[in-house]
């Protein structure tokens, strides 16, 4: 059961990170090259019904279905990862790419509101639909 109760909304964020290596083809600088981050991740979740014990969503689960996402990036060069053998691996399509692969796994009670990526710690990208 899910407990609707003072009529405001509840927005949760989690965070995680991986390294992996990209590539800009057609940028006019150093990172049109092969190099490497660690990019940060963290995502922001919403809704209005807690559960019974009074959560939105647990955050064990929700760093678990980030992880889920995020481990098919961890140690890859991303150029070579779907869909970046396609588009360039930039901070920006990773941001949409790893928002709509993560709504996929979210129940219906919680609604997935932005997507930030860091590439590092000075940028940052927010993806919101
Ligand atoms: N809007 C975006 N701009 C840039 C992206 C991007 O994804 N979106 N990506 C890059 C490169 O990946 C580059 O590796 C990062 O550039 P930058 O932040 O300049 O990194 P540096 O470590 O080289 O920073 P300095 O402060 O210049 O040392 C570029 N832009
Ligand atoms: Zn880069």
């Amino acid at each position: 059961m899910h407990l609707h109760v003072g009529g405001g909304h509840y927005e949760l964020t989690v965070r995680d990170c991986f390294d992996a290596a990209h590539a800009l083809p057609g940028y006019d600088g150093p990172c049109q090259y092969l190099h490497g981050h660690t990019w940060e991740v963290e995502v922001t979740i919403a809704g209005q019904h807690l559960d019974d014990v009074g959560m939105l969503y647990d955050f064990k689960d929700a760093k678990r279905d980030l992880h889920g996402v995020l481990e098919n990036f961890d140690h890859r060069c991303l150029n070579d990862v779907p869909p970046f053998d396609e588009i360039n691996p930039t901070a920006e399509h990773l941001a949409r790419v790893v928002f709509y692969e993560l709504e996929k796994t979210f129940p219906a009670h919680i609604s997935l509101m932005e997507v930030a990526v860091w590439e590092s710690p000075a940028a940052k990208v927010v993806y919101r639909p």
